[in-house]
């Protein structure tokens, strides 16, 4: 069923429900440099300090037990409502919250991880998951993001996010970061005007 076009946007594709694909199975991809973010498999914490000069930050939204989505149980093998470690930021650069992160694990495979994942408060999961070499990132699918999904306040239609699993002994971890509007106005203007 095509998504339907929201009320506020015409332009941009409202949706209920993700649809986890490799970039190059949508028809409707995103151009770049939107596309060419949504694919790097480097360190989005590192891309965001980059394009904001090097001021970045995460603000800890919450991270506590919650049931898992149909679409995160699907990911990590377990069934839709199982109790799940959920962490969700907001990741600010140069002053504006420009990407919604939400991560995703059985606690099973927190505890297992033995990576403090607990007392991680606003570090940057990226900069702990990218400085353990023996963590491997699997592949990235990218999909539209449903508003409501988002934190209150910030729930815009059309969204597109990107998710991948990580992976040590025992451990898998998936993250998934969805590109707010004012991410394209990071990109897009000279930082002086920000
Ligand atoms: C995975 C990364 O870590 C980032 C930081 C996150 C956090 O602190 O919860 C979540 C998602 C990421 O965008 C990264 O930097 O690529």
């Amino acid at each position: 069923m095509l998504p339907l076009a929201s009320r506020d946007n015409p332009n941009s594709i409202a949706v209920t429900e993700p649809c986890w694909l490799a970039a190059d199975h949508h028809s409707d991809a995103p151009d770049s440099p939107l596309i060419d973010w949504l694919t790097d498999q480097g360190s989005l914490t590192q891309r965001l300090t980059a394009a904001g000069d090097g001021e970045f930050a995460v603000e800890l939204l919450r991270q506590c037990e919650a049931p898992a989505r149909a679409d995160e149980a699907a990911a990590l093998g377990v069934p839709t409502g199982s109790p799940l470690w959920i962490r969700e930021v907001m990741l600010w650069s140069a002053g504006q919250p420009r990407v919604f992160a939400r991560s995703a694990a059985t606690t099973a495979s927190v505890s297992a991880a033995g990576l403090d994942l607990q007392r991680l408060g606003t570090r940057s999961l990226g900069e702990l998951l990218f400085s353990h070499p023996e963590i491997q990132r699997g592949p990235l699918e990218i999909s539209r993001y449903p508003a409501d999904w988002l934190p209150i306040g910030r729930q815009e239609q059309g969204c597109w996010a990107r998710r991948s699993l990580f992976r040590r002994s025992g451990l898998q971890l998936l993250v998934c970061e969805v590109f707010l509007g004012a991410w394209q106005q990071l990109v897009s203007t000279p930082l002086s005007s920000h």
